[in-house]
């Protein structure tokens, strides 16, 4: 990770994507195991995440190769998410979809696992998916706006104006998310 900065609790890397940042958990280890701030609001507010939490979600991704996404939520209810994998591992995705971003329709995509203790923190504007890499994959994500399926918008992982390299063969998809349409060219962005 290149660290870009530190907090009391946790290590900071911004990525290639203005605002989208990777924080790592510092273990505070002894005899027993260790203790890890797993989110903190005064240490992550000046990388990003600047709103209450509003819900956390949790699942549940049994197969390695299984996908989930991409989903984002239209303003006035785009939201930071907050994602961290606590079982297991998965490539995790953010697309950029600012409208006017100088990195517009770019991804970066990375390895959250229970043992790299990394998570991604996700700029409003942004869409969000990832693919399991192992089996029984847990995730959970803390979002600062609640679920607004009224708002909700999302792209075909397999888009290829997007053209994200999947470490896998891609494997379970939900019915929804196999159908969601490719982007058309007069798409500018939330
Ligand atoms: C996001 C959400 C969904 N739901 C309901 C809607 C469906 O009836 C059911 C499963 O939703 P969905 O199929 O959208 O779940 P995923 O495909 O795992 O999507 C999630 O994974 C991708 C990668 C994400 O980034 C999103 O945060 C999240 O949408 O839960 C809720 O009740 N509350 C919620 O906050």
């Amino acid at each position: 990770m290149n660290v870009t900065s530190t907090a009391a609790r946790f290590s900071i890397a911004e990525t290639t994507l203005d605002g989208l940042v990777c924080i790592q958990r510092k273990q505070q280890e002894d005899v027993r195991g260790f203790f890890s701030r797993f989110f903190c609001a005064d240490e992550l507010r000046a990388a990003g995440f600047r709103d209450p939490i509003q819900q956390i979600n949790h699942t549940l991704t049994r197969r390695r190769g299984s996908v989930r996404g991409f989903h984002f939520q239209r303003p006035p209810h785009a939201e930071t998410k907050f994602v961290s994998c606590i079982r297991g591992e998965v490539f995790d995705v953010a697309v950029d979809l600012r409208r006017g971003s100088g990195t517009f329709l770019r991804w970066h995509g990375q390895r959250l696992s229970a043992d790299n203790h990394c998570s991604l923190l996700i700029p409003k504007g942004f869409a969000h998916g990832f693919q399991a890499l192992s089996d029984d994959a847990e995730l959970v994500y803390l979002h600062s706006e609640p679920y607004n399926p009224m708002a909700e918008g999302a792209l075909n992982v397999l888009d290829p104006a997007l053209a994200v390299a999947w470490p896998l063969p891609l494997g379970d998809l939900s019915e929804r998310d196999a159908n969601h349409p490719y982007l058309t060219t007069d798409f500018g962005g939330i």
